[in-house]
């Protein structure tokens, strides 16, 4: 596990990151968020020791991370760093190798890499002659290479179409479940909330939330409630007259309300079922779910659990 500790970090006068503090688990995927100037690089500089920290430390299962440690991380840093002019695969076995991996490894290494990356048959071309996206596979293919201890990507996902983000996704997923702690910064809340098990916000500095996605999502639910009935002539109406209930959209057999408690959202899914249960003939069909003789049924009832996008305007604000 890399552990962030109480890092502080200033240029002249101004403080940028003020004792910022999380982890990143072996293997899980971290997202790191923060809006333009949050401290998202500056942060992974500091992990990477590229910069200094004025205050706190960096620790890998315990102990304080050593120059030895760093050279074995994989790192994308916000400023690509390859050569436009150098053919892609010899520039991936030149960094494997100054990595200490041997010629044939390295070789090894980024054919399988440029295979999977979708990049083989651009192995002998410049970097610079590649589009933008190509480029980007390449950088995550270099930050991989000399198959790292831990991975630190800023921005991996930016400027890859969507298939290339699938692309790229499986292949960190691959790395986090070798058991590789895996942090990445992304602007891309959708890419983020679908990869990550792990987020930590940071905002002017400060980390304003960190946790498990669920964890997260969970906290930040409000008391907001969906239901949803289906059959012949399914209608929520209902719902309305319920108390201790706002309802906030209504369409057919869907309802969507606020309760004033957890009571007053249950008592709405009782009524539901109870309701159902009154009616002769009724059944539970195989999902468990409770269909009345009209075949009414409760397909779904959940609290509303808040999007990354939602949580993020929350706790930035
Ligand atoms: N070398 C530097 N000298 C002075 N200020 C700096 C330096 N590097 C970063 N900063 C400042 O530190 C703050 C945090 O910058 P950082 O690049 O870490 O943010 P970020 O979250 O990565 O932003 P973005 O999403 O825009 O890349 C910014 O206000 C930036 O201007």
């Amino acid at each position: 596990m890399i552990q962030i500790e109480g890092i502080s970090r200033s240029f002249g006068e101004r403080l940028v990151l003020n004792d910022v503090s999380f982890t990143v688990d072996r293997g899980r995927m971290t997202g790191f968020v923060g809006g333009n100037g949050a401290g998202k690089t500056t942060t992974m500089r500091i992990l990477l020791g590229v910069l200094a920290a004025h205050a706190g430390r960096v620790t890998l299962d315990g102990h304080e991370l050593t120059r030895a440690d760093r050279a074995r991380f994989g790192y994308m840093p916000e400023e690509r760093g390859l050569y436009p002019k150098m053919r892609v695969q010899e520039q991936l076995v030149y960094l494997a190798k100054l990595h200490g991996v041997s010629a044939e490894a390295a070789k090894a290494s980024a054919s399988s890499l440029l295979e999977r990356l979708g990049l083989s048959e651009r192995a002998n071309d410049t970097l610079e002659s590649l589009s933008l996206g190509n480029q980007q596979r390449a950088q995550i293919a270099a930050a991989l290479v000399h198959d790292p201890i831990a991975l630190v990507l800023d921005e991996p996902f930016s400027g890859l179409d969507p298939m290339a983000v699938d692309v790229v996704v499986g292949v960190l997923r691959d790395y986090a479940a070798k058991g590789v702690p895996v942090l990445f910064s992304s602007h891309q809340l959708d890419i983020v909330e679908r990869l990550c098990d792990d987020i930590t916000v940071i905002g002017g500095g400060k980390i304003l939330a960190s946790g498990s996605r669920e964890g997260l999502r969970e906290a930040h639910a409000g008391r907001e409630f969906e239901i949803e009935l289906s059959g012949d002539s399914a209608d929520a109406g209902w719902v309305r007259e319920q108390p201790g209930v706002t309802v906030t959209h209504l369409d057919g057999g869907y309802a969507r309300f606020e309760a004033e408690s957890d009571a007053a959202a249950q008592a709405v899914l009782q009524v539901a079922v109870s309701g159902s249960r009154s009616t002769p003939g009724a059944a539970t069909d195989a999902a468990g779910a409770v269909s009345t003789a009209t075949s009414t049924t409760v397909r779904r009832f959940a609290p509303v659990v808040p999007t990354l996008a939602q949580i993020f305007k929350e706790v930035v604000q």
